[in-house]
Formats: structure tokens, C-alpha cells, sequence
């Protein structure tokens, strides 16, 4: 739970989360085998409904499936809602073997419903903010999530550029809350990680820049390193 008066920073972890949406997605349980065997933390799977962003990706029933293949003990899926009115989704989801469930706080009317019904449903919850919307929106309900994820791209597609400006969004929340879960996503790489680093963040999605990279094992190795050695420094930020 997130706490504005100790400074709790060193329990928390570095997580490195593949972001499978540029992966080969006709063969996706291999290419998440592949991701787990090189040491992926999680997943990071992005449903995207063609209204909050342009794209269609998939569904519940693809999240279902996977889990065939991967089962919870093996590896959590953090489930990136790129949708509106996320509430429709929540049980599908957590039936399906979700095991995290991130919705945008722009995508929703009623934010503490949304986040009842995802606690309701036994997953954890977290909220999501795209570039355009101010941090302060979920400052007042941080004691009341797991995670906050701050979109580092416009959302709905991978391989676009790093928003170095969302970084102050990072160290707002990381000054106030020591032991919140904070997440990066978008343009993520070996280049721009020390960003992250450096902000706050301990939960970072990475797409293109570990899915296509000749050697994920060791982009998510060095990404993880980086965020590591910088947590002590969070105390006095
Ligand atoms: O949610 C999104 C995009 O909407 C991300 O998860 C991207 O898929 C990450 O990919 P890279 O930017 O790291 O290539």
C-alpha cells in the first residue's frame, strides 16, 4: 500500500514487463514462452477496443487461451485496458486468468466503481494516465490502487518516441508516495531507461526494445539493473 509519511522505497522491485504487442501475434504463446525463458518479470498485454484508441488488438478470450499455455504460477498478465467504459470488462477478464487489471482514468465515469469492481473480481488494480492528462487527476486515489501507470506515448501503438516530459509526472508521485508501484509505458529502451530510473519508476513495460532485440534476455537484464541500482536514491527526491 502506498505511504506518504515512511520512506519504504526499498520494498520495491524492479519489474520488467515485455509489451507483446509488436511481437509475432500469430504465435503468440511461443513468443511469450520465449519472453518468460529470458526472464520477463510479467506480461504487459494491451486490449485495445478501436473507440479510446484507433486499433483493435484482443479480447478476453485470447487472455484465456494464453493461460493454457502459461499458467499463474509462471508468470503474472498485467492487462493494459485501452478501452472505454473498462467496467464491462472486468470479469471476462479476471475469468480469463487476468491477474492485473490497469484501466485509464480518462476511460471511465465513475473511477472508485471501477476500482471496487476490479478488487471485487480478485485482481489488482491499477490506473492509467495518457500524456495529456495532469497527474494530480490520480493523486486522490492512489491509497486505493496498486499501481499507477504513466503513459510514456500517446497509447495505441508500440515503437513510437519516449515522452522524456511525462518524467516529472514519475517524480511527483515517487516524492509522495515511497512505496507506490509506478509504471512506465511507451519508447521504453536501453537509451531512454535511465529516465525512468531516475524519476521513480519500478515497473517498466518495454516493447519493441526488448521484443525485437537480438538479445531480450539482456535489454531486460540492463533495464532492470538500472532501475535497481537507482531505488535507494528515490528517498531524497
Ligand atoms: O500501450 C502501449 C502502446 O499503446 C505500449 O505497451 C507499447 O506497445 C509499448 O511498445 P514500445 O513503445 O515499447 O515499442
Amino acid at each position: 500500500m502506498a505511504s506518504t509519511t515512511k520512506p519504504g522505497v526499498r520494498a520495491l522491485h524492479a519489474q520488467i514487463g515485455p509489451s507483446i504487442l509488436n511481437a509475432d501475434l500469430a504465435a503468440l504463446a511461443s513468443e511469450c514462452d520465449r519472453l518468460i525463458g529470458d526472464g520477463a518479470d510479467y506480461l504487459h498485454l494491451d486490449v485495445m477496443d478501436g473507440h479510446f484508441v484507433p486499433p483493435i488488438t484482443f479480447g478476453h478470450f485470447m487472455v484465456q487461451s494464453l493461460r493454457k499455455t502459461i499458467p499463474k504460477s509462471r508468470c503474472w498478465f498485467d492487462m493494459h485496458m485501452m478501452v472505454e467504459n473498462p467496467d464491462r470488462f472486468v470479469k471476462d477478464m479476471a475469468d480469463a486468468g487476468a491477474d492485473q487489471f490497469v484501466f485509464h482514468v480518462e476511460a471511465t465515469s465513475n473511477v472508485e466503481q471501477t476500482i471496487r469492481k476490479v478488487r471485487e473480481a480478485g485482481m489488482k488494480v491499477g490506473i492509467a494516465v495518457k500524456p495529456n492528462t495532469p497527474v494530480e487527476v490520480v493523486v486522490p486515489y492512489v491509497e486505493h490502487v496498486d499501481l499507477i501507470l504513466i503513459m510514456t506515448v500517446e497509447p495505441g501503438a508500440g515503437g513510437q518516441k519516449f515522452m522524456n516530459a511525462m518524467m516529472p509526472k514519475v517524480q511527483t508521485l515517487r516524492r509522495q508516495f515511497k512505496e507506490l508501484d509506478i509504471e512506465v509505458d511507451g519508447g521504453v529502451s536501453l537509451d531512454t531507461i535511465h529516465h525512468c530510473a531516475e524519476a521513480g519508476a519500478n515497473l517498466i513495460v518495454s516493447g519493441t526494445a526488448v521484443v525485437k532485440s537480438e538479445n531480450p534476455r539482456n535489454a531486460m537484464d540492463s533495464m532492470r539493473d538500472a532501475v535497481t541500482k537507482r531505488i535507494p536514491s528515490w528517498t531524497s527526491l
